[in-house]
């Protein structure tokens, strides 16, 4: 269940008032969804969704709303945020930051087929390349930074083979320097949950909560890491392909970006592994955080250098 906070009608009555969207007609509550707490809501203007942001703090909210409008403006797959008669983005319900986007038609699918990896791929270059001329900054919050502290409070919880894969590849990846690639603003958590498929298309990018500034090819390697990965936690050469060529379909991948999938796929995999790690083991108080298996991180990891090892 995603409904923490609810909303009455009378009080998204209220709420409309900031907004130019017509009439109320009705609210109902969004099932899934892990974090947040997410409604639809229909007035005689359309269909819109209504996020109440259950960890995000106020002030961390415009950077977010102003960046999705940014890419839908330029043509991205996303929804778009509502303004506010003011012509805030970012509102609050009863003291819990909030916000209206656009509702999109599509879902999210468990089993995805080769063209809807490609129209993934070539939705993010999209992305990419519309980000390169927004001009607001945001570190990545799980970066080498991030991932170099947090690790030393997980090591002694877990075995030595695990620790030892652990350390060594985050020793392998610090050790690298990646900030010569291609980069600006990357979605960061590209997973199939975070994406609304309708046919072969993509209906819409969501959940921009990690997005930041990065290297394009480390953003690649999260979604084919996702899109690409079996049930066996093996990478699928085929969808992995998809994703690959949707991309270059809209922007040429260097050979430095192409060098480093490998290495990014890897730094994609520690990044996950260590946050449902955290979670599994640090789970915060307070907070609503639902656990995702982390071996399926250690396991892609083993299995991408074990290939990249032959
Ligand atoms: N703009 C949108 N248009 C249509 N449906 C949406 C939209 N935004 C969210 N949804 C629906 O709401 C569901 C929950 O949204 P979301 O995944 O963003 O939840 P969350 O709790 O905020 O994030 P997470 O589950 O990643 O922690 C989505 O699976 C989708 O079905
Ligand atoms: N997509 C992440 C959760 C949100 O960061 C995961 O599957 O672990």
């Amino acid at each position: 269940m995603s409904v923490y906070t609810s909303v009455s009608e009378a009080q998204m009555r209220a709420f409309l008032q900031q907004y130019d969207l017509g009439e109320f007609i009705s609210l109902k509550g969004i099932a899934q969804g892990v974090t947040n707490t997410n409604y639809f809501v229909t007035t005689t203007q359309g269909k819109f969704v209504l996020t109440l942001f259950e960890v995000l703090r106020q002030d961390e909210l415009p950077f977010y709303l102003q960046l999705m409008l940014h890419l839908n403006e330029q043509g991205v797959a996303c929804p778009k945020p509502v303004a506010q008669l003011t012509g805030r983005l970012d509102a609050d319900i009863d003291g819990k930051p909030a916000c209206l986007v656009t509702c999109l038609h599509g879902a999210d699918v468990a089993h995805p087929t080769w063209q809807q990896c490609y129209a993934v791929g070539e939705m993010l270059a999209k992305m990419h390349v519309a980000g390169q001329n927004f001009d607001v900054h945001m570190d990545n919050p799980r970066g080498k930074k991030w991932w170099t502290t947090e690790i030393e409070r997980l090591l002694p919880l877990m075995s030595y083979v695990d620790a030892t894969l652990l350390k060594d590849t985050v020793a392998a990846l610090n050790a690298h320097d990646d900030t010569t690639l291609p980069s600006g603003i990357i979605h960061a958590d590209l997973f199939k949950d975070n994406v609304l498929i309708h046919g072969d298309h993509v209906a819409g990018f969501i959940d921009f909560y990690y997005a930041c500034h990065g290297n394009f090819m480390y953003d690649l390697a999260i979604a084919i890491n996702d899109w690409a990965r079996t049930d066996a936690n093996q990478i699928d050469a085929e969808f992995q392909d998809a994703l690959l060529q949707g991309y270059g379909s809209v922007r040429s991948l260097s050979a430095a970006e192409q060098d480093y999938l490998p290495l990014a796929q890897q730094a994609a995999c520690i990044r996950f592994w260590v946050s449902r790690l955290l979670d599994f083991h640090f789970p915060p108080e307070g907070e609503l955080t639902f656990t995702k298996n982390p071996d399926v991180f250690r396991d892609l990891l083993l299995k991408l250098q074990q290939d990249q090892q032959q």
